[in-house]
C-alpha cells in the first residue's frame, strides 16, 4: 500500500529535523512541501502573520480548526506561555495520527490537545468535556464554508469573550466569501485583512483577523 502524501512529510520530518525543535519541525515541513510536494499547510508568510498575532493575545486558551499535519499547531504552541493551551479539532483520522506524531517529534504534545472529529460536533463540547470557560484566540483553517457556521456556533455556545480573537485562513483562495459577508457585516466584530500568497505559490491569498466587541 503505497504512502501518504502526509506520512511522506512525516517521514521527511522524521529523518531531517531536529527532535524537540519545534522551529526545525516547521522549517522541514516548509522545506519538503516548497520543494518536493505542495501541502496545505499555513506556510512561512501567512505563519508569520499567525506568529504575530500569537504574540499579540498571549493567549491561554486557544482553538484550531483544522489541523492537517499539525504545522500550525506547532507554529502556535511553540508560541504559548507556561501553562496555555491549544486545542485542535481534525476531521480527518489519517490527518490526526500524522499531526499527532508531528506534534511530539517537535516535542509541544504538553501543551496540544488533539480533539477528533467535525467542528460543529466538537464546539458544543469544550465547556463541560473539555473545560473551556472562553477562548482568548481561535484559528480557522478548515472547511471553508464552515468558517461562518463554526463562528456563529461559537457564540451560541458562549465560547468567545470581549476581545477574542479570531484568524481565519484562505479567505481569498480557495476562499471564504460567504464567512468574509457574514463577519464583515456584523457589528460585533472589528475585522482586519491581511494580504498574503498561497503557501508555496504566487497565488493571491489573505487571512482576516476579526476581534469580537462582547
Ligand atoms: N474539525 C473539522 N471539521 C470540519 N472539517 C474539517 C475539520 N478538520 C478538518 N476538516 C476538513 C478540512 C480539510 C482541509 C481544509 N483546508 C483546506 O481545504 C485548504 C485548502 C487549500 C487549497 C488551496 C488551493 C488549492 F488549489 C487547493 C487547496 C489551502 C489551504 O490553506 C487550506 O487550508
Ligand atoms: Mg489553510
Amino acid at each position: 500500500m503505497n504512502q501518504s502524501k502526509e506520512q511522506r512529510i512525516l517521514n521527511f520530518v522524521l529523518q531531517n529535523a531536529v527532535r524537540g525543535d519545534p522551529c526545525s519541525v516547521v522549517d522541514t515541513i516548509d522545506k519538503y512541501c516548497s520543494q518536493k510536494e505542495w501541502a496545505m499547510n499555513v506556510g512561512c508568510e501567512k505563519g508569520l502573520i499567525l506568529d504575530k498575532t500569537v504574540e499579540e493575545i498571549k493567549p491561554s486558551v486557544v482553538l484550531e480548526l483544522g489541523t492537517y499535519c499539525g504545522y500550525s499547531a506547532i507554529r502556535i504552541a511553540r508560541l504559548l506561555k507556561a501553562g496555555a493551551r491549544l486545542l485542535t479539532v481534525e476531521f480527518n483520522p489519517e490527518f490526526a495520527a500524522i499531526a499527532k506524531q508531528m506534534i511530539e517529534f517537535a516535542g509541544v504534545q504538553d501543551k496540544v490537545n488533539i480533539l477528533e472529529g467535525p467542528s460543529e460536533e466538537i464546539i458544543p463540547q469544550l465547556k463541560k468535556k473539555y473545560e473551556v470557560d472562553t477562548l482568548d484566540f481561535v484559528f480557522l483553517d478548515h472547511w471553508k464554508d464552515r468558517y461562518s457556521p463554526d463562528t456563529i456556533l461559537l457564540q451560541e455556545c458562549n465560547l468567545l469573550r470581549k476581545g477574542s480573537v479570531l484568524l481565519a485562513d484562505n479567505v481569498i483562495c480557495p476562499g471564504a466569501p460567504e464567512f468574509l459577508k457574514y463577519i464583515r457585516n456584523n457589528p460585533s466584530f472589528q475585522c482586519t485583512n491581511y494580504p498574503a500568497h498561497l503557501e508555496y505559490m504566487e497565488v493571491q491569498d489573505a487571512m482576516e483577523k476579526a476581534v469580537f466587541l462582547g
